[in-house]
């Protein structure tokens, strides 16, 4: 069995090493004939899977991505070769919906508004919308739901139309990239739709460039129009728009997901699947590898709610930061794909623990505090 892998796939090696022959490629230096004996190709998304690449795959029988997205595999083209194909849904649902929060609470800090008075309305109900949804619930900001295929299939859940999300103060995308069929997404933001986007709402995108226009987006811009937009996906990746960034409230390179465990999560969930597919049994967990994080938070008890979560998710994820360096960098080069290559080890919540200054049981705002920090998945340090 010959397995080949990107070698950005964190903990690549201790996964694969025991499955069969596996060598390890750089994405974008993959060439045909490195495909001709393999038997099972492990890609993340700047992978394009298509036929070109696989022109010489006359072995390959397994392809698989680390990724949640998988608009870079030509699906119809593996199943027509009879090549099992498997995507990673769900790995990175919480780093985006961490970033997505990040996002919200710092342009809350900056505008000053309190979240809780703002609707949010998510596009795309899936593993990362169901998981921004849920941190919005734990943290009392009201939102709708919108996802016509869910709805459809039948989902219990309420959803809303979308003149409803029209209406929403903030806009979240999580939908993939659909160019057919009954509920496409691509250019699902073109000029007429952020045309009627008002000044006080915000429209964060963290799911693919393609579903917001940003020739359209960049020419109402141009045109004076104030508009709260973040993108973290654009069109053309790596080489991308960048006359849009400086009129951006945030602007990141494609790493809403790349968090270590949103990452390494690709890789386990890419090695239980390849386990399945060839009947090998799994022995290795992503638990194994995932480094100790030792920080302790600390938190004044005696700050308001909103300075609280402000504090315990910035000390995670500082946006800002990113936000900063991307618009540094990318002033000086085309620096869009090396900013994600060498991207800072970022990790969950569920890795670091708070600390509650002064007696934490005290209040009931501080018992609040306790129960919403362990729901965001903090653990609480005695
Ligand atoms: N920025 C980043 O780093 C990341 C971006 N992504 C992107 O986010 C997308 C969503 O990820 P998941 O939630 O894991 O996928 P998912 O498949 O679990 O959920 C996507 C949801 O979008 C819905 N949908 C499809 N067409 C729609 C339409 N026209 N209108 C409204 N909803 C529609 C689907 O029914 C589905 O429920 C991925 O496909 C990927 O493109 C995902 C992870 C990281
Ligand atoms: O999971 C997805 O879908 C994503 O967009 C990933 O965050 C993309 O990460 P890379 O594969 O481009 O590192």
């Amino acid at each position: 069995m010959k397995i080949i892998y990107d070698n950005a796939m964190p903990y690549a090696d201790e996964f694969f090493s025991d499955l069969g022959v596996a060598e390890s490629f750089t994405a974008g230096e993959l060439r045909t004939d490195q495909l001709r004996d393999v038997d099972a190709l492990f890609v993340r998304s700047t992978t394009k899977v298509d036929g070109q690449l696989l022109s010489e795959a006359t072995r390959l029988r397994f392809v698989a991505t680390a990724t949640a997205g998988f608009n870079h595999l030509d699906t119809s083209l593996l199943k027509e070769r009879g090549i099992k194909w498997y995507a990673a849904g769900g790995c990175n649902a919480v780093a985006v919906a961490e970033y997505v929060l990040n996002a919200i609470y710092h342009l809350a800090k900056q505008d000053g508004f309190i979240p809780q008075d703002k609707t949010v309305a998510i596009v795309g109900a899936g593993n990362v919308g169901s998981a921004v949804a849920e941190r919005l619930r734990i943290l009392g900001i009201s939102c709708a739901l919108y996802d016509p295929p869910l709805e459809k299939s039948g989902d219990p859940r309420a959803f809303v139309s979308f003149d409803s999300v029209m209406q929403a103060d903030v806009i979240c995308l999580h939908t993939p990239l659909v160019d057919e069929g009954e509920f496409p997404t691509r250019d699902m933001f073109e000029l007429s739709r952020l045309s009627q986007l008002r000044k006080s709402q915000y429209l964060i995108n963290a799911c693919r460039g393609e579903v917001v226009n940003n020739q359209d987006l960049l020419s109402l811009f141009e045109q004076g129009r104030a508009l709260n937009i973040v993108l973290d996906v654009w069109e053309h990746e790596p080489l991308i728009e960048k006359r849009l960034i400086p009129y951006l409230r945030l602007a990141t390179a494609h790493i809403a997901g790349h968090s270590i465990e949103g990452k390494a999560r690709g890789t386990s969930m890419v090695y239980d699947a390849f386990c399945a597919f060839s009947g090998t049994p799994i022995t290795k967990q992503l638990s194994d590898y995932l480094p100790i994080d030792d920080r302790v938070i600390a938190l004044d008890s005696k700050e308001d709610s909103f300075h609280q979560v402000f504090h315990m998710l910035k000390h995670m994820y500082d946006i800002e930061k990113d936000d900063g360096n991307f618009r540094s960098r990318m002033a000086k080069s085309e620096a869009f794909a090396e900013i994600r290559q060498n991207y800072p080890q970022r990790r969950e919540c569920s890795a670091a623990k708070v600390h509650f200054n002064g007696a934490q049981s005290e209040t009931n705002n501080n018992k609040t505090m306790v129960s919403t920090a362990a729901a965001l998945g903090f653990l609480i340090a005695n």
